[in-house]
Formats: structure tokens, C-alpha cells, sequence
């Protein structure tokens, strides 16, 4: 048998993001073709553009949510992409400075805003006079301080200890994060291809509009996952952009697009809503099976069909 081509990935980089550790942490071993990018959005093109096969990139915080940029990009162009895997990683940070640098010279603090969400209470304490400035990655704050020092314009980053490591930082204070129970959510990102296998315990990741000035469509859009028993994980409104007042949703749901009671939810949506936009069916990180309703597991859809279909031949 011919080798398998290795998959090229990218990230959102510079090394040392926990996106890296994301990636590593899918990838399952340290020996990975892999290439930062410098944001979200060449991440995801780098993929549209064949220059990469996968990316990894952040979708979800457990103390800020998700992550505007990935859900955009993904559901706003022509040409689609989906989402192969997840991954669920722990997120903790430390404040990382030019050696030498005192705690009470630290005035402007850089990170990725999704960092300072999840360090805000922690500063207020422990730093009350410094500010934030925003960084494309926690590891970029922690690459261009190593690089720039003084120049940088800020005195120290919040980022990984394998950050503050891997670009000769000293470390002022570890385990910085306002919940120590915070968690990250990337996912793995490919160009549209044979969708992997259901497991049993598998996510679909949609985005949907509603039809414009139509009095409870959003509760019409969400009784099509009800009837039918599929949970969502996670839904949130973007604005479309065009006029106020117009939204699409980003949502991800428990259960794979080949399972019966979730190709007839889309059936439902694709009835009712004017966009529906597939973005994947991929399994879990954390491998849990959803909970099953009765009447909502394949054999139960399989048989209703055959029941209608004799009703349609006249074995009644
Ligand atoms: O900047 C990084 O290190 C990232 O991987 C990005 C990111 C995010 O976008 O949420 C990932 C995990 C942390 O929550 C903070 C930042």
C-alpha cells in the first residue's frame, strides 16, 4: 500500500500559542508538518488556498465565548470549509516579562483579548494601574516583547508558561486566569471532502438565517432540532452586516449529520430557513454520547418511514 500523504496543518501562531498545544494535543505526537500563521483568517485561507490541508484554530472560550473571527470567517465566503475535529484544551497563563523587569514597572500588560477576558479580575488586583493592549495571539505579545523589550511598547504578556519559555521570558506570576476550571475550544478545519465517520458521539457545527420580519421564526428554526430530539450545545447571533436588526446564528449540535433525527432537523431548517450553511459533522473531544429521547434513534425514524411508505403503496 502507498504511504499516506502526511497532512500539512497551520495554526494560529506564532509557536508556542495554545492553539500549538491544541494542535498537538489532536495530532496526538509531537512529529507534525505544521505552519504558524499570523491570524485566524490566513490561517483559514491558507487552507481555502491548498497551502495547507488543515488548520486549527479557537472557537469557543468557557469564560468569553466564542470567537467571533473563526465563526465569520468560516460561514462568510463563497467557498466552504468544515470542521473535522475538536479540541478542548485547559487555558491557564502567565505574566511574562524582559528578565530584570520589577512587578511595579508592568503598566501595559499585551495579550489576545480572549486572554485579558479571562485575566481581568486578576489584574484589577494584583496590578490595578495597568491596561491592555491587544495582541493578534497571547504567544505574538510574547514573541515581540522578547524581540522589541522597551521598544514594544508594552512591559508584559499574558501567555502560555511554554510561551514565556520558548522566547526567554521571565515569569512574574503563573496560574494567572480569573476561573481555573477555564477551558478552550479549537477546532480542525479542512476543505470539504468525505465527512468523517459518525461515532456515536459527534457534534454538527451550522449556520442558519431567519426569514426577515417573521414573527417567531427563530422559535420555528429551533422546534426543528426539539421534536426531533437533538440537543445544540452552543448557539450565538452575528450580525449579518448588510442593516441593523439582521442576524445569522452560529450553532453547534449534538449528533452527526448522518444520524436520522439529524438529517431530519436539516430537512426541517432547510424548510423553513432561506440559508442554511453546513459546517461539519466530526466527533467530540470529550467522546460523550448524547442523551436519546425515545422515538429519536435511527430504527425509530427507519420504521415511522416504512410505515408511511406501505401507507403510500395501499398496505394499510
Ligand atoms: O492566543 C493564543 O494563544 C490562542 O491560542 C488564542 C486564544 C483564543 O482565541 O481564545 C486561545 C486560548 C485562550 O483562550 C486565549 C487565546
Amino acid at each position: 500500500m502507498p504511504d499516506q500523504p502526511v497532512a500539512r496543518y497551520t495554526y494560529l501562531g506564532p509557536e508556542g500559542t495554545f492553539t500549538e498545544a491544541a494542535l498537538r494535543a489532536f495530532v496526538g505526537t509531537e512529529q507534525v508538518d505544521s505552519e504558524p500563521a499570523a491570524d485566524v483568517v490566513s490561517a483559514l485561507e491558507a487552507v481555502r488556498g491548498g497551502h495547507a490541508d488543515l488548520a486549527v484554530v479557537p472557537m469557543e472560550n468557557s469564560v468569553e465565548g466564542g470567537v467571533n473571527v473563526t465563526m465569520d470567517t468560516l460561514a462568510g465566503s463563497r467557498e466552504p470549509l468544515v470542521i473535522v475535529g475538536e479540541v478542548v484544551v485547559p487555558v491557564s497563563f502567565v505574566l511574562a516579562v524582559v528578565p530584570g523587569t520589577r512587578r511595579e514597572d508592568v503598566r501595559w500588560i499585551s495579550t489576545h483579548p480572549h486572554a485579558w477576558a479571562q485575566c481581568r479580575g486578576w489584574v484589577a488586583r494584583e496590578l490595578a494601574d495597568a491596561a491592555h493592549m491587544p495582541a493578534t495571539s497571547t504567544a505574538a505579545a510574547a514573541a515581540l516583547l522578547a524581540e522589541r523589550g522597551r521598544e514594544a511598547g508594552f512591559d508584559a504578556a499574558l501567555c502560555s508558561a511554554l510561551s514565556a519559555q520558548r522566547y526567554g521570558l521571565e515569569t512574574l506570576a503563573e496560574g494567572v486566569a480569573d476561573n481555573p476550571h477555564a477551558v478552550t475550544r479549537f477546532v480542525v478545519v479542512s476543505r470539504p471532502g468525505p465527512l468523517p465517520e459518525a461515532t456515536g458521539a459527534d457534534k454538527t457545527t451550522l449556520m442558519v438565517h431567519l426569514p426577515d420580519n417573521e414573527a417567531g421564526a427563530l422559535l420555528t428554526m429551533l422546534e426543528q432540532f426539539a421534536v426531533r430530539g437533538v440537543n445544540l450545545s452552543r448557539i450565538e447571533s452575528r450580525p449579518i452586516g448588510d442593516s441593523l436588526g439582521r442576524y445569522s446564528f452560529s450553532m453547534d449540535l449534538e449528533g452527526h449529520v448522518a444520524e436520522e433525527r439529524v438529517a431530519a432537523a436539516l430537512i426541517g431548517l432547510h424548510r423553513v430557513c432561506p440559508l442554511v450553511r453546513f459546517l461539519g459533522s466530526y466527533p467530540r473531544w470529550d467522546r460523550r454520547a448524547p442523551h436519546m429521547a425515545p422515538g429519536t434513534h435511527d430504527a425509530d425514524f427507519v420504521a415511522a418511514r416504512e410505515w408511511v411508505e406501505d401507507l403510500r403503496a395501499g398496505r394499510v
